[in-house]
């Protein structure tokens, strides 16, 4: 995907903050800030920040430059704190909508009241983020708003469906700290419904950002500002943090088979026993080790009618008229042979799990 680096050499490594038309906004290693920059510049303005073009050679080949990416800067020029970008490393993770590369985490903010939590809604951002295979951690906000022992009540339920919340008050400044531990050295992206207090901690977490918290004016700008212009703010802690618009039920496009996987709780069933076949959907199939008494086993079971509907949807968009596959044999024959279940019994592409992020991004104005 992208060429041979070499780190020998001494080159130039950073991180792509922001990408406005054909600029890149580059944050520099810690490292080669010091080492380089500051024996060449005093008074100029920060050159830990390079604003980067992209060199031809990445644009020949269509190599794209996301927010997240890693990329080694040629020919900077401290004084007018520019750059160009000369390649991309290779990424650990990539998001389509809005694009992300290298993203850690996903955290999810729901509020423990104003607006209440709503379980089921809830369990479908968790079910989301877990089939992007990214590190789910989950956050709740506005404890203030509860009694203690409330509190304890939602602990329990949560660690029962394999989530160990973090209860914060922004308002009153209630485990942030204990929160920002988490987000250290992170590239992590910040999820949730509309009205938890997303804004507000950003705010909080964020030196000199200034995102508008409240009702709706709040909600638009946050959505115009994340489509178009997506960002990654820089914490104190060296971690980086993208924002999200609000969004209320995202769309679960996994396939049927892939479902249960992104339930902690039906894992660990898995995890400990079998069912009976090996295509088990867990519903009316004898032996199944999935099917049982845990809280969440009936969303699960309305997912799943979800992403049995979408699979049936995508079929025949796909292909209208059969069930036949067009497949070409080696002497250039074309053969028609059955189409095998869409992702049956196999873990899909890690990229295309991660793809399927791409509706917690969706703007409230689509
Ligand atoms: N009681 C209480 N209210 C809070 C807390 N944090 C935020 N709020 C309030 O909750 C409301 C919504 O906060 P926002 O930060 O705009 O929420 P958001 O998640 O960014 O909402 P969207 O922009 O719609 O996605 C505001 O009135 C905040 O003042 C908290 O810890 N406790
Ligand atoms: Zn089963």
């Amino acid at each position: 995907m992208t060429g041979e680096v070499n780190f020998a050499t001494g080159q130039l490594l950073g991180t792509v903050l922001a990408v406005q038309a054909n600029f890149y906004q580059v944050q520099l290693d810690a490292g080669d800030k010091e080492e380089k920059a500051d024996e060449h510049f005093t008074d100029s303005p920060s050159p830990q920040m390079l604003l980067c073009t992209r060199r031809t050679r990445l644009k020949k080949i269509g190599q794209q430059v996301m927010v997240g990416d890693r990329v080694v800067v040629e020919e900077p020029d401290w004084a007018g704190g520019r750059g160009a970008i000369a390649d991309v490393l290779p990424r650990q993770t990539e998001l389509d909508r809005p694009p992300i590369a290298n993203a850690n985490q996903i955290l999810l903010v729901f509020a423990v009241a104003d607006p209440p939590l709503e379980p089921y809604q809830l369990s479908r951002f968790l079910v989301k983020g877990e089939s992007t295979n990214l590190d789910v951690l989950l956050c709740l906000n506005k404890s203030d708003l509860v009694s203690p022992q409330m509190q304890q009540e939602i602990s329990d339920r949560l660690v029962a469906w394999g989530y160990k919340p973090i209860f914060i008050s922004v308002k009153n400044g209630i485990n942030i700290d204990q929160l920002s531990e988490c987000l250290n050295n992170k590239i992590t992206v910040i999820a949730g419904p509309s009205g938890v207090g997303k804004s507000s901690l950003i705010n909080l977490l964020v030196p000199n950002v200034n995102l508008r918290v409240g009702e709706v004016s709040g909600k638009l700008a946050r959505g115009r500002h994340t489509t178009r212009h997506v960002e990654l703010f820089e914490l104190p802690t060296q971690g980086l943090l993208a924002d999200t618009p609000g969004f209320n039920q995202p769309d679960l496009d996994c396939t049927p088979e892939e479902l249960v996987h992104y339930f902690p709780e039906a894992r660990a069933r898995l995890a400990t026993g079998s069912c009976r076949f090996s295509d088990c959907l867990h519903r009316e199939e004898p032996d199944c080790v999935v099917r049982g008494d845990w809280e969440r086993y009936p969303h699960y079971l309305e997912f799943l009618s979800d992403a049995i509907a979408y699979q049936t949807q995508r079929q025949q968009q796909a292909d209208p008229e059969s069930t036949l596959k067009l497949k070409t044999k080696g002497k250039g024959q074309a053969q028609y042979e059955p189409k095998l279940e869409s992702k049956k019994y196999r873990r899909v592409a890690r990229k295309t799990q991660l793809q399927a992020l791409q509706d917690l991004y969706q703007d409230s104005e689509e």
